[in-house]
């Protein structure tokens, strides 16, 4: 069983697994024990992302390739669940603390990364996307031509984003051909579920001389030799599949677009780019793509609007867009934290809900300055608070929706609603268990009216010195309330271990 402990050794150990794939080529293949999972499970219902379906006493059953055998509830012992499942009579038990502070999550699912840009995460000053690009990222990206900085970083990205809880990532790369084949050997050896693309770009205007394609056809061979790499490491994409990535618009030559349209209707992948974003990159593509109205219609014109296309950020759509996007069934990934931190705008989230259109959500590293997940969620909640303030009451989106479009919104924008995001049957195991710390009665204390500052400051000192996370649970919450304080206060310490397909990838 692969996991690593948080801390000096993340990268050492994703890097000797990396090096085992490279070295001998071998395809990663995990046979786990068949395993009950026991305790409290939360997840959405399916096609309600207003409420959490709470099951306190539950057991799942995980057959040996990661799939959900059996959905108990209300189980008073696990013997009559193991008669009732004679195949998992002599399983793994894996349990959930009594007590209310621990339950099992579905693994959440990042729509929209930049592994390569993970070195910067919250490097951005005040700058906006476009000078942004040029200050930190396409000098960042460049350094991928060597395999050395790509492996050292690229391991901790995925180390990072595993030990937050991120099941599966819809990653960016850059240009280079083997740096991006890496990423892919990276998550498929860590055992990460992932999109990986390699970046197009091919305009000479935009993109500086020392980081760019040379030609369109030069472009598109160079992300074939990709999809042909990852085929040869995954050939049924059951963990990680190849993604078609024009960088955005102003990025690339209408014959570029043109050509990874076709791809992608040739090899039915998926395919993501940026569009929207900000107000200075919409009037760039005014004035490089004159011929076409905006920038949702000159994706149309270039075949790239379809159900499998996954759009970053879309902040500024307008309702001739919106029509665009929704009628071609394209997705949407929210990045709440890189609109922040990059003041690019509030996207409306609730308003592309209403008009029927797939949202989830993605951190946009380095664009967001946190490979957290969670981090996203509680984003996500904030933000449409602050569009309620222009907007309206009704924009605001609660921690249950927001959860929901990290979980299955997410599954959805990447066309994996029916292996992941939720605990069902036949769905694959990709999940989280959170812990939670509860205040001790005795901790609470008797009522006293004077307190030594050693004896406050020692409690806390104590907690953080176990690691044990920064959420406290004093007992009277109801377990929407303790979802809630994970959501608003926590962090990583409260990610204790997390599976994908069946297989525990990390562990506190
Ligand atoms: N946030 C973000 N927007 C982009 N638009 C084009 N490239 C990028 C990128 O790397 N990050
Ligand atoms: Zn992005």
């Amino acid at each position: 069983m692969f996991s690593w402990r948080i801390g000096g050794s993340i990268s050492r150990s994703v890097y000797r697994r990396t090096l085992t794939m490279a070295t001998t080529g071998r395809k990663y293949r995990v046979v786990n024990n068949p395993t009950v999972y026991v305790g409290t499970f939360i997840h959405s219902p399916r096609d309600d992302a207003r409420r959490l379906d709470i099951c306190e006493a539950g057991a799942i059953g995980v057959n040996p390739d990661g799939v959900i055998e059996f959905v108990e509830r209300n189980v008073d012992a696990l013997d009559a669940v193991l008669d009732k499942h004679p195949a998992f009579k002599n399983a793994d038990v894996v349990r959930t603390q009594p007590g209310g502070t621990q339950f099992f999550f579905p693994g959440f699912i990042d729509t929209h990364i930049h592994a390569p840009q993970y070195p910067n995460a919250g490097v951005f000053g005040s700058t906006t996307l476009l000078d942004w690009l040029n200050k930190y990222t396409f000098p960042t990206e460049a350094s991928f031509s060597s395999l050395a900085v790509a492996r050292a970083n690229y391991s901790r990205c995925v180390a990072r984003t595993l030990a937050n809880g991120t099941t599966t990532a819809a990653y960016y790369a850059t240009i280079h051909v083997p740096a991006t084949n890496l990423l892919a050997d990276i998550c498929s050896a860590a055992g990460q579920r992932a999109f990986v693309g390699r970046m197009c770009m091919d305009h000479r205007g935009l993109n500086p001389d020392y980081y760019r394609d040379e030609t369109a056809d030069e472009s598109v061979a160079n992300t074939c030799l990709c999809i042909d790499h990852i085929k040869s490491i995954d050939p049924a994409y059951e963990l990680v599949s190849p993604i078609i990535t024009p960088r955005f618009a102003p990025s690339c030559t209408e014959e570029l677009l043109t050509k990874l349209g076709n791809l992608a209707r040739e090899t039915n992948l998926p395919v993501q780019t940026h569009i929207d974003e900000n107000h200075g990159e919409i009037q760039l593509v005014r004035e490089l793509f004159p011929d076409h109205g905006s920038y949702a219609e000159l994706y149309h014109a270039c075949g790239l609007l379809m159900p499998k296309m996954i759009l970053g950020h879309a902040i500024h759509l307008t309702d001739r867009e919106m029509e665009l996007i929704r009628d071609s069934g394209s997705k949407i990934a929210h990045c709440p934290v890189s609109n922040s931190a990059l003041t690019s705008g509030g996207a409306k989230v609730r308003w592309l809900l209403d008009c029927g259109i797939t949202v989830g959500l993605g951190t946009d590293v380095s664009g967001g300055f946190s490979v957290s997940m969670l981090e996203t969620v509680r984003s996500t909640a904030l933000v449409s608070r602050h569009v309620a303030m222009t907007d309206g009451e009704a924009a605001k989106l609660s921690v249950e929706e927001s959860l929901y479009l990290g979980t299955r919104g997410g599954a959805k924008v990447v066309g994996l609603e029916d292996k992941i995001g939720g605990f069902e049957v036949g769905m694959e195991w990709d999940a989280q268990l959170i812990g939670l710390e509860m205040v001790q009665k005795e901790d609470v204390g008797e009522e006293k009216v004077e307190f030594a500052a050693e004896e406050v400051l020692d409690a806390v000192a104590f907690d953080s010195c176990r690691g044990a996370g920064p959420v406290d649970v004093f007992g009277w919450e109801s377990w929407e309330d303790r979802v809630a304080k994970w959501v608003y206060n926590g962090d990583d310490r409260n990610t204790l271990a997390v599976w994908v397909k069946g297989q525990k990838v990390w562990s506190r």
